[in-house]
């Protein structure tokens, strides 16, 4: 075969199993067998030992990333990963929603579930993955590039060639929690308290394979400086990572009214225990930049959005 061919048809590989990948990690609705995901991955696996010269960055061969690291290297925010306020009760919600009416007049938040993992960051150069780092203490985190490779939710290549920044939480779901804790019971290892410590000691490894076993999942939630790309709502950012390939969380949900976000706590509150997933509250955004821009900002927090907690279930002896 002409290299021209064999440089073509390895683009070809990547291109058909990102977008398998894509149905089955993001969509979870696989279109193949995993017997003819893995024939795929082999034939490509196969052509890029033969054909090293066009073996590309963003081959998903190379999600499960290269030796384990010595340690992880610093990463300065460019743009603060600030944390929520939060909300214990009803009164804390109905003060928040008049101190943002008195600044901003009428207001539509949107409503998202409070995934219980760990917040991250991702760049992306052109399109390409380029760097995940943890929040750290918001300005400082640590680069864990090779570690958010292997969750494979995450695209190495988006569906546009941009330049962007966008924050997420990598969070491990209960059936992966739940194999990973009987593993370590059978090698008398000592068991992970919940999903978000295991999604933490996981993120942690810095041996890449070790992290590519224990199947971590991210949900995207934010889009760094998203007014500059000419949106208007963190709604239109949503909808734009959806576009992008990202995988957000389906759940959100935008209300006109408190009384609105109420109810959809309260109904999350009870529908929690179905999800694939821990939740610890619910966050609560004020849709329009615009207005997110009017209430602004203190050094911890954004004064436009609010976390409500859940309240800490009874633990049962
Ligand atoms: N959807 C969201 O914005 C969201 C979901 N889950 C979380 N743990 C967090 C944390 C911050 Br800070 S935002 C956010």
């Amino acid at each position: 075969m002409a290299l021209h061919d064999v440089e073509k048809q390895m683009a070809q590989l990547r291109q058909q199993i990102e977008k398998y990948n894509y149905e089955y990690y993001v969509l979870d609705k696989p279109s193949i067998s995993d017997a003819e995901y893995d024939e795929l991955m082999r034939r490509l696996i196969e052509l890029e030992e033969q054909y090293p010269q066009y073996k590309t960055p963003d081959s998903p061969s190379q999600r499960v990333g290269g030796a384990p690291l010595e340690s992880f290297a610093k990463v300065t925010h460019r743009v603060p990963m600030l944390s929520l306020s939060n909300a214990f009760n009803e009164g804390d919600l109905r003060d928040f929603d008049r101190r943002v009416r008195q600044e901003v007049g009428d207001v539509r938040y949107v409503c998202e579930l409070k995934i219980d993992g760990l917040a991250v960051s991702l760049r992306y150069e052109n399109g390409y993955f380029v760097q995940g780092a943890t929040r750290g203490d918001g300005t400082t985190g640590e680069d864990i590039t090779e570690n958010v490779k292997t969750i494979r939710s995450l695209p190495l290549r988006l569906r546009e060639q941009v330049t962007i920044e966008v924050r997420g939480e990598v969070y491990m779901p209960r059936q992966s929690f739940e194999k990973l804790n009987e593993q370590r019971k059978r090698n008398g290892e000592e068991l992970f308290a919940n999903p978000r410590n295991a999604a933490a000691g996981s993120l942690r490894q810095l041996d890449p394979k070790i992290v590519a076993s224990r199947q971590l999942d991210i949900f995207v939630y934010g889009v760094v400086h998203a007014e500059e790309l000419g949106f208007n709502s963190h709604s239109e950012a949503l909808r734009y990572l959806d576009e992008l390939g990202f995988k957000t969380n389906c759940a959100r949900q935008v209300c006109e009214t408190i009384d609105d976000v109420l109810s959809y706590i309260e109904r999350w509150h009870a529908e929690r225990e179905k999800l694939p997933y821990d939740i610890d509250g619910i966050v609560i955004k004020v849709d329009s930049f615009a207005q997110q821009k009017q209430l602004g900002a203190t050094a911890k927090s954004p004064r436009w959005a609010i976390a409500y907690k859940f309240p800490a279930e009874e633990v049962v002896t």
